[in-house]
């Protein structure tokens, strides 16, 4: 609750017009960020593999007011579509203020099979394609001082069971973009990087994946896709929701044994 207090109010005027590239758009977090850009008049491109779902969501975008609202189908595993995707982008928007790195790879929640293979495919997708994307997109970035919202998860910052591979990406991306975040910030390239700690999201593909699995509350998708486009906007380098994610982040190295003995009460391996 602190944390929220303390936050500044974003005028949202700063976001009227802002040129936005959205990957895993389709559905779920993603789907709903890309609304809210539309309802602040962005010129959005947004990517994902199924064209017919982009149609629909660049459809909505254009009837909640998107002054431009474009998709490009493309495959995160291939080692070329991400800078596809942002040339793409640049092509259609003459520029981009707010890259938001938001995709995953379908990834089961259950206990690790010892599939390599699969962890490395995932690295592709949750990890390499976004740094593949920050590459291509930073020229643009630096030019419109821009921002780069990376959408990660608690799993990547407090460990736990059934999730294994998909926390390995995500402890990368934590661990990469907060280490560039001060490189940018030591040479004075305005580029703000804004890591986003979700807690479980009510999202279908996260429903479907916990059932029975655990006890976790999930939060809304629209109010997290919300409270990660306001930190971007705000250039905050940490955005946590829903806020319990805070209190765990930072209460997480107390207590280890009482913190593992609260972990394992809220996951089961009976559903
Ligand atoms: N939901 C939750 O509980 C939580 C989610 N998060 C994070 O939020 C983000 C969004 O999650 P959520 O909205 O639940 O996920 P969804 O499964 O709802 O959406 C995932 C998006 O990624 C796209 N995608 C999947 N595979 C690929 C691929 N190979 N190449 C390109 N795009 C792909 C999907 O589109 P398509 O299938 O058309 O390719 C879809 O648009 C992720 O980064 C996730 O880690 C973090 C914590 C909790
Ligand atoms: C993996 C999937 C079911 C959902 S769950 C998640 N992150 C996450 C949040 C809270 C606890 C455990 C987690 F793993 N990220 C997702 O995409």
């Amino acid at each position: 609750l602190a944390y929220q207090w303390s936050e500044p109010s974003l005028n949202v005027e700063s976001l009227k017009g802002v040129r936005v590239l959205v990957t895993g758009a389709s559905k779920g977090i993603g789907e709903q960020m890309a609304y809210h850009y539309a309802r602040f008049g962005a010129h959005i491109v947004i990517t994902g593999r199924t064209e017919k779902a982009l149609q629909q969501v660049v459809k909505k975008c254009k009837e909640l007011g998107a002054k431009k609202a474009e998709y490009i189908p493309a495959d995160m595993s291939s080692t070329t579509d991400p800078f596809t995707v942002v040339e793409f982008a640049l092509d259609k928007l003459g520029g981009l203020d707010h890259l938001v790195l938001n995709h995953i790879g379908i990834t089961s929640f259950g206990l690790w099979d010892g599939d390599v293979e699969h962890v490395r495919w995932l690295l592709q997708v949750n990890f390499l394609s976004y740094l593949q994307m920050t590459k291509k997109a930073l020229p643009a970035l630096e030019e419109s001082k821009g921002s780069i919202i990376v959408v990660s998860s608690m799993a990547g910052k407090i460990f736990t069971p059934f999730v294994a591979p998909y926390t390995a990406t995500k402890s990368a991306l934590n661990g990469f973009y907060g280490s560039l975040q001060h490189e940018l910030a030591m040479q004075n390239r305005n580029v703000s990087i804004t890591i986003c700690t979700l807690g479980l999201i009510d999202t279908e593909s996260a429903m479907r994946a916990v059932k029975g699995r655990t006890s976790l509350i999930p939060s809304p998708a629209s109010e997290a896709a919300w409270q990660m486009i306001k930190g971007g906007a705000l250039r905050q380098s940490e955005v946590f929701y829903p806020w319990t994610t805070y209190v765990y982040t930072f209460f997480r190295d107390w207590f280890p044994s009482q913190r593992d003995k609260i972990i394992r009460s809220s996951y089961h391996l009976e559903a």
